[in-house]
């Protein structure tokens, strides 16, 4: 199989997402949960370098944060399952710099492995089916799929692999909270299962009946805005809910809990109004990390590395 000379190199960025809705549904006979969520890519973004290399195998470098051995890296991992779905005998050395704080419910590492997937298949297009690379992502975490694709603002549903691509919402501005505590996600879907399950509370039925349902302008995402996993994240963690109060006080068309935490943020039509909100979270809560980030209409493209 034909594929990059040896020595091409390839960039690219990973975004990280923010749920703008989250409904965590029934308890599957895997034993995880389904879910209904509408992601949405924003441009706080690791970066990915990657190099064809003569040697076998995946080497990897990580600058900017500490992730853990790199065999379990998620980069790591997704390439070594494309590679070892086709014949090609080259290796890969990959520079990761990462921006997107780890664990956070942003999604980073997931972005990161889906960056890497979309590297591959801009070098060897459909060598792996798209299919199966949404399976490979799926495996390797449920965010993942939604990083192998295309769209800034994707409907996910199952375990979130199930993906409902959507036309991009107008523009708009983040301010992004990042409290310095780790909210363990296992936990924190066990912790809403027990809540749900001595308060008898029904499982709550889906936000979105169908594409038509699908929101098309922000106070129609703001009417619907919420994240199952708040009420117990936030009231288990102080500090997520010092940060969510810090930018609520700044009057954002709405503001969530990310994911299973302990991200937060809130968005704002406006980009001066997020800019003097940003200052003001940061002179309020200045033991959290605030962020000011965009919304983005399409994941970015892999381009050539330059020398
Ligand atoms: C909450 C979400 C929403 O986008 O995002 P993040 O907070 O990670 O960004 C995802 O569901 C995070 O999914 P994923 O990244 O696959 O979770 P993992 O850490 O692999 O799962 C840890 C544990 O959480 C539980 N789990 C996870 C996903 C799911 N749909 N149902 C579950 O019940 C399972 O017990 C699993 O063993
Ligand atoms: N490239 C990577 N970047 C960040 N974390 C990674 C990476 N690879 C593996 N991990 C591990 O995956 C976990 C979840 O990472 P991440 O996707 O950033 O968070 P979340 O699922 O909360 O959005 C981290 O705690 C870390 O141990």
């Amino acid at each position: 199989m034909s594929g990059p000379a040896i020595g091409s190199r390839l960039r690219v960025r990973a975004p990280a997402k923010v749920n703008l809705t989250l409904r965590i549904l029934e308890r599957l006979p895997s034993g995880f949960h389904a879910l209904e969520t509408l992601f949405q890519a924003i441009d706080l973004c690791d970066s990915l370098e990657v190099e064809v290399r003569r040697e076998s195998g995946v080497a990897l470098e990580v600058v900017g944060a500490d992730v853990g051995p790199a065999d379990d890296n998620l980069v790591v991992r997704a390439a070594r399952a494309w590679l070892a779905e086709t014949s090609v005998e080259w290796g890969l050395a990959v520079r990761l710099t990462k921006a997107i704080p780890a664990g956070a419910g942003l999604g980073g590492g997931s972005s990161d492995a889906g960056a890497m997937l979309r590297v591959l298949d801009h070098w060897m297009p459909g060598a792996v089916a798209e299919e199966r690379r949404l399976a490979i992502g799926a495996e390797l975490g449920s965010d993942v799929p939604f990083f192998t694709g295309k769209g800034g603002l994707v409907l996910g549903r199952g375990r979130g692999e199930r993906m409902t691509p959507l036309p991009p919402l107008p523009p708009a501005w983040l301010v992004v909270g990042m409290p310095r505590v780790h909210v363990a996600t296992g936990p924190a879907y066990g912790r809403l299962a027990r809540g749900r399950a001595e308060s008898r509370g029904a499982v709550p039925p889906p936000l979105f009946d169908g594409e038509s349902a699908v929101p098309r302008s922000w106070p129609e995402v703001a009417s619907l805005a919420l994240n199952d996993f708040e009420p117990v994240v936030a009231g288990a963690h102080p500090p997520i809910a010092t940060a969510l109060a810090a930018i609520r006080a700044q009057h954002p068309a709405f503001a969530l809990l990310s994911g299973s935490g302990a991200a937060v943020f809130g968005l704002f039509t406006d980009a001066d109004a997020a800019e003097r909100a940003v200052g003001e979270a940061r002179a309020a809560c200045p033991e959290s990390r605030f962020e000011l980030a965009r919304t983005l209409d399409r994941l970015p493209a892999v381009e050539p590395a330059g020398p």
